[in-house]
């Protein structure tokens, strides 16, 4: 290495809601980049952004007509600073149609793994809906709200167990058939080159018999990302809320190259960098995996070793390796 790029400095910007600031932005985080040549600055969105630079990247989850402009702005004054991700690439995920259209078009193919999405479809009025039957799905099912952004309300799920149920709920949303996957689903972050696997708790299966003697719907929200969720990934052996005993230490990953080549096929599709997708293993087949779910830009500080995952990131970014960033 040459005297001058060891002394180079590299400032990334980041624009983020305070809360996401401070979960990202941790003081570990700080000395890792720093240690590595970079610099992590705060961006005020209130405050025109040309004026805040130079930057040599900007990473940003921030949305709005307002926010875009200004993106846009910084961009024709400034062609060769990348910033992650376009504003058009992320609107994508903030569908949860669009986000796994994206999979069921990817060409990959594996030797022993399987992957796909649930069968599902939008409902956009009541009035139009028929029966179970003739949405070519069977109950239970879930009911998801349509639009992904990032609101309470876009977290509200419904787990659907009968007709009476379904009418029940308020249009539009998607219905996606339940798959039964071992109440445990796997979050694959995604940052750039960078894959890393996590385990967290799920709903629990539903068996015909159980089927039989549930009623109705059951409303949940954010079930991943419950508070005991993290002790359960580090714990053995707990039982979930439903009694059904969730020993995610015994759950065995798929496979590294596997995941690799999916979010690579992915992200390359996608046109992104930042984002985890949940994948659940099929009970029925534990070669087929199913992506239910995509988030941009999610909570990676959950993720062991995220200091040095995201400063690799970074450097690739840095030296041009990321998609959406031209050399
Ligand atoms: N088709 C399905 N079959 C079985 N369980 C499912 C299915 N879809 C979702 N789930 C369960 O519901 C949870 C929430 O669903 P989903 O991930 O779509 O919602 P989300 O609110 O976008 O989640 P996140 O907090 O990851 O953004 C999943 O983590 C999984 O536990
Ligand atoms: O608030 P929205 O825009 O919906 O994004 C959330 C994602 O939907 C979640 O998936 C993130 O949690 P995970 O990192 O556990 O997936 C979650 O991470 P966070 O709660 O740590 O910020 C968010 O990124
Ligand atoms: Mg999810
Ligand atoms: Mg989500």
């Amino acid at each position: 290495m040459s005297t001058q790029s060891q002394c180079q400095r590299f400032r990334i910007g980041y624009a983020l809601a305070p809360k996401k600031g401070q979960s990202l932005i941790q003081p570990s985080l700080l000395t890792k980049a720093s240690e590595r040549g970079i610099d992590l600055i705060p961006i005020d969105p209130i405050k025109p952004l040309v004026e805040q630079g130079p930057f040599d990247c900007i990473v940003h989850k921030l949305y709005g007509p307002d926010w875009t402009r200004q993106l846009q702005q910084f961009s024709s004054q400034n062609p060769n600073v990348p910033i992650i991700d376009s504003p058009d690439s992320i609107e994508r995920l903030h569908n949860r149609i669009s986000m796994l259209e994206v999979v069921t078009q990817l060409k990959l193919h594996f030797d022993n793994e399987k992957f796909g999405v649930p069968n599902q479809v939008v409902v956009s009025e009541m009035k139009s809906l028929t029966s179970i039957e003739d949405l070519k799905l069977t109950f239970p099912v879930i009911a998801k709200p349509l639009v992904a952004d990032g609101s309470v309300k876009s977290h509200q799920m419904y787990l659907i167990f009968d007709s009476q149920g379904l009418e029940s709920m308020t249009a539009p949303f998607v219905l996606q058939e339940f798959v039964n996957h071992g109440g445990f689903i796997f979050k694959v972050y995604v940052a750039g080159m960078n894959v890393k696997c996590v385990k967290r708790k799920s709903l629990p299966d539903i068996s015909e018999e159980k089927l039989k003697s549930l009623k109705g719907f059951l409303p949940f929200s954010r079930i991943s990302n419950l508070i005991d969720n993290d002790k359960k990934v580090h714990d053995d052996g707990k039982k979930n809320s439903q009694g059904d005993e969730v020993d995610l230490e015994s759950v065995e990953m798929p496979s590294q190259s596997f995941l690799c080549e999916l979010a690579r096929g992915m992200r390359e599709a996608l046109g992104l960098n930042l984002f985890n997708f949940d994948v659940m293993r099929d009970a029925r087949d534990s070669n087929r995996y199913l992506i239910i779910d995509v988030n941009y830009f999610p909570g990676y500080a959950k993720m062991p070793g995220y200091e040095s995952i995201m400063t690799d990131f970074f450097l690739q970014v840095l030296h041009k390796s990321a998609v959406g960033v031209t050399e």
